[in-house]
């Protein structure tokens, strides 16, 4: 068991099972980063950093989703003179706080660690999305540690998603996570914020977001945090629609954060109700309406039909309709029968030059690639009748 101090109850929480997991998305709020109620310190960013080195040594991914600089720019400021507390203000703090917190992180880490900034913006548009999602796989797969953050900068008030732990949230299923970790000043959820009720019990699994669990949470109601246990549970709802369980847990406890790397939670689960790829197989073959629709000839659909295969450009026999790079498609085979449904990595009309040529001969034809895939395999799912013979 794990010793945990609530901030104002000292209690003991049972270990439980992580669900396993091969990528993750770890938050770590401002709260644990500047937890001296000024500027940065590794305090708790150790434990953490450790947690991350150890994971990645066994071959395991971490998005580490870091807030702080607004933090950092506060403090910085401080030595010089006090910032106003308008947007302007705070955008200004983040803009002096961004690299001291990237700078933190990279003093705790062997390998290089990468920044990237984030705005609704850039989530919201396909093409920047689908651009985000690139850069990040690709960090991950040299073996970098991203560190995201809100690009609060640039980012105007009505269009800010605000809080760090919806944006981990929308992170986590940008790079196909299977876990959301948020690592925060308390020790779990509690029945009522316990730092206004010394007599909230904490409550360790939670099946659905019902109205009456959303209720128990409050704000941020000490230090630096901006949305309390509110968004963490928000940001835990998100994950849950894309098939992600969230444990919440309290990085301030080195014996917590250590017990993660043994598989163990001390702290909340919020539980997902299927399978991350069942649940993003669902959204593929539910979400509207395609925009088009790609012909495939009899040996890429005895391929799809197969199982696990991507569908490559010298299978494509023809492209009906106009679809732009990120698009439903819908693949159907000789007979126009719809076999699959995937996201398109190229336009109808890059696709259309595409069609039965080499993947090798991507650069050439087009002048760039975005990869050998049409569509990729974990963008594709198969229609439920061609999914008889293997159901994942
Ligand atoms: N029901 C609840 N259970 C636990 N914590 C809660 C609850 N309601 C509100 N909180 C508050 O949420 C805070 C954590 O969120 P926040 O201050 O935003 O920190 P962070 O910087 O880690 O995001 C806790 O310190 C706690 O006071
Ligand atoms: N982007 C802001 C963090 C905003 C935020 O969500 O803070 P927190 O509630 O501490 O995770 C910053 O870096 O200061």
């Amino acid at each position: 068991m794990a010793a945990i101090d609530t901030g104002n109850a000292h209690t003991e929480l049972p270990a439980q099972a992580l669900p396993t997991w091969r990528r993750a998305v770890l938050k770590v709020g401002s709260n644990l980063l500047a937890a001296d109620g000024g500027g940065l310190t590794p305090r708790h960013a150790e434990a953490l950093a450790a947690f991350i080195a150890a994971s990645q040594t066994e071959g395991r991914e971490v998005v580490l989703v870091s807030s702080g600089a607004v933090a950092a720019g506060r403090a910085l400021l401080r030595r010089h003179a006090s910032a106003g507390g308008g947007l302007a203000a705070r955008q200004a703090l983040a803009a002096l706080g961004q690299a001291p917190m990237v700078a933190l992180w990279q003093s705790l880490f062997a390998r290089p660690v990468a920044q990237v900034l984030l705005t609704h913006d850039d989530l919201r548009n396909r093409r920047r999305y689908l651009n985000a999602r690139a850069t990040l796989r690709e960090l991950l797969q040299l073996g970098v540690l991203p560190v995201v953050n809100e690009n609060d900068t640039v980012s105007v008030d009505e269009l800010k998603l605000g809080d760090n732990d919806n944006l981990a949230a929308i992170v986590a299923a940008l790079v196909d996570a299977d876990l959301l970790l948020i690592a925060s000043d308390v020790a779990a959820l509690y029945s009522a914020d316990p730092r206004r009720d010394p007599a909230a019990t904490p409550i360790l699994q939670v099946e659905t977001l019902s109205p009456a669990v959303m209720a128990m949470a409050g704000g941020s109601t000490g230090g630096m945090g901006t949305g309390g246990m509110r968004t963490k549970l928000e940001a835990a709802g998100k994950a849950r629609s894309a098939g992600m369980a969230t444990a919440l847990f309290d990085g301030r406890d080195a014996a917590t954060v250590q017990a993660l790397a043994r598989g163990e939670l001390h702290g909340t689960l919020v539980r997902a109700p299927r399978a991350r790829m069942q649940a993003r197989k669902y959204w593929l073959l539910h979400a509207p309406a395609s925009n088009g629709c790609i012909q495939v000839d009899a040996g890429a659909a005895a391929a799809l039909a197969r199982g696990r295969a991507s569908l490559l450009p010298g299978g494509i026999a023809a492209v009906m309709g106009e679809f732009q790079r990120g698009d439903l498609v819908d693949v159907v085979d000789g007979g126009g029968r719809r076999i699959a449904r995937g996201l398109s990595q190229y336009a109808a009309a890059e696709v259309r030059r595409l069609r039965g040529r080499h993947s090798r001969d991507i650069e050439v034809l087009l002048g760039y690639s975005h990869g050998a895939e049409v569509i990729h395999r974990d963008d594709l799912a198969r229609l439920p009748d061609s999914c008889m013979t293997d159901p994942a």
